[in-house]
């Protein structure tokens, strides 16, 4: 490659007994959008963290431009032109969208609001400058992240799995502003697990296995099967079939809901829903429309006022009024879409972790924690789910993103609970492993699971559910039948179109 914009050479980093890099070469070309592929713990954050200044390598050497430079810092790298959107975002929660950009940008906040909006209309990264960060939804912090480093005007642009959490249309759009960007001479590396995102999108593709480099190829001389291989070194597991439609009884039902979390949130109007045993349901919709506020009134973390009753029923019983708590002794499971937040403590070892949700399997007795019990079970999920991590006692920040997943998945499934309720389930996971808990949730269907999923993933939610509905500035359409739906049929309702086919009455 003539005069490579970035190139490393032998990079190593290990964290204690883990290498999660080893003798990395990569050369990243002026203007061209280069992506990372591996499953999860190959080492590719890592990798990143190390480029942009967040990370120190052990060993290893970065040219950029030809010349030799350390990156001790974000600032740095900031200031050499290279910009990253994280995984896990990195905004102030408390402070508004302005206000977070001018930690790293300088001008006025007028100026900078101005450019916000600017950059949203250009982009199609619409943000209202003024809003809290704590109020917007994780596709709306993207946004931000994404808008706050082009800001920087950054040669190099560092992109984590920046699709995972966008609407199908929102993906197009960013791949057209990435193209642009790179047009313009920008290079771009790009994480994803997105097989077909890489291919439309990526010149070249580096792949680690186990913090090496396996190859470094061009994505669309290769079918997706072909580059799925050589990131995991194995064929994908078969898609499971799902039996006939049980009509089991109603494990959840939504009647009518009406609700305002607070002034900030979407408002939502009117959401009736059923998902009986037996039955998985899907929630379409593009983040932002009401998600995390259902989200939180179905999984009793925002409560209904004593007045406000007969809307929430679990296994049968009106549970508006009930925490979160209650409500999981009814037999209700939660894996929420914000997995460091509330999903998991970051600063706890997975087997702590385990207990948050799991202390109901006898992992406390007469009020004290039974370790040999908490390691046990958290040692069975690690194996069944295929969480790549030295052993329950890990920290759960220490773990990849996906591996993280793969756990708060794993654990809220091992509850057996008669009501499972996930958000984003398989955000961030490769897709072997994607494939694998796909195929764990129907079979749990098949036995009698009533199962509900929001997903922006519009590929997954046909793949899983029985039923689709969407949601649109807080209302929902009515159920459609997935199998006799098009997935444009679905786009329609995500921009609000009028309902026009409806399941049979429940
Ligand atoms: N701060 C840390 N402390 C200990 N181990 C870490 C730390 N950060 C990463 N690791 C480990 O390094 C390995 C590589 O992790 P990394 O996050 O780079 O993987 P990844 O390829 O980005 O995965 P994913 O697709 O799940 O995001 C993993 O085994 C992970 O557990």
């Amino acid at each position: 490659m003539a005069n490579p914009l970035l190139s490393l050479r032998g990079i190593s980093k290990s964290y204690g007994q883990i290498h999660a890099n080893r003798q990395i070469d990569l050369d990243v070309a002026a203007g061209s959008i280069h992506a990372i592929l591996g499953e999860n713990g190959a080492g590719k954050s890592t990798l990143m963290k190390l480029i942009y200044g967040v990370e120190q390598p052990d060993s290893g050497t970065v040219a950029w431009n030809g010349q030799s430079l350390s990156l001790a810092s974000p600032a740095e790298a900031r200031r050499a032109g290279i910009g990253m959107v994280f995984q896990h975002f990195s905004l102030f929660e408390s402070l508004t969208v302005v206000e977070n950009i001018r930690l790293i940008v300088s001008g006025k906040k007028s100026e900078l609001a101005e450019r916000v909006r600017k950059l949203g209309r250009e982009f199609s990264l619409e943000v209202d400058p003024f809003a809290h960060v704590h109020s917007l939804s994780v596709g709306e912090r993207q946004r931000v992240e994404l808008i706050r480093c082009l800001m920087t005007d950054p040669k190099l642009l560092i992109l984590d799995e920046p699709t995972s959490v966008l609407p199908p249309q929102a993906v197009e759009k960013l791949f057209e502003t990435l193209r642009r960007l790179r047009d313009g001479g920008v290079s771009i590396l790009f994480i994803s697990h997105k097989l077909e995102e890489i291919q439309s999108l990526c010149d070249r593709a580096t792949i680690l296995r186990g913090g090496r480099v396996t190859g470094h190829v061009d994505p669309r001389a290769h079918d997706a099967h072909e580059l799925a291989r050589m990131m995991i070194g194995r064929d994908m597991p078969e898609p499971m079939p799902p039996l006939p439609l049980a009509e089991g009884e109603k494990r959840l039902e939504l009647i009518g809901l009406d609700y305002r979390v607070d002034p900030f949130a979407v408002p939502l109007s009117n959401v009736s829903l059923a998902v009986r045993a037996g039955e998985i349901l899907g929630i379409a919709g593009i983040s932002g429309n009401g998600q995390s506020e259902l989200a939180a009134l179905i999984s009793g973390e925002t409560v209904l006022p004593r007045d406000q009753c007969e809307q929430i029923f679990m296994m049968g019983r009106d549970v508006g009024t009930l925490d979160a708590a209650a409500r999981r002794r009814l037999g209700f499971a939660f894996v929420p879409e914000d997995r460091l937040g509330r999903g998991a403590v970051p600063e706890m070892s997975l087997a702590l972790n385990s207990l948050l949700t799991a202390h109901p399997l006898d992992l406390v007795r007469h009020g004290l924690l039974d370790k040999t019990r908490a390691k046990s079970f958290t040692s069975e999920c690690i194996r069944d789910y295929d969480v790549r991590t030295p052993g329950p006692e890990a920290e759960a920040g220490s773990l990849s993103g996906g591996n993280l997943q793969k756990f708060i998945v794993g654990r809220e499934i091992m509850l057996a609970p008669k009501l499972l309720f996930l958000a984003q389930p398989t955000w961030g996971v490769d897709i072997g492993a994607a494939a694998a808990i796909r195929k764990r949730l129907i079979s749990l269907r098949n036995e009698g699971m009533a199962i509900l999923i929001i997903s922006e993933e519009l590929e997954e939610l046909f793949e899983l559910c029985d039923f689709i509905q969407v949601l649109h500035h807080g209302t929902l359409s009515p159920p459609l039948v997935t199998r006799d739906t098009k997935p444009e049929e679905i786009g329609r309702y995500m921009i609000g179109a009028q309902p026009n086919r409806e399941k049979a009455p429940a």
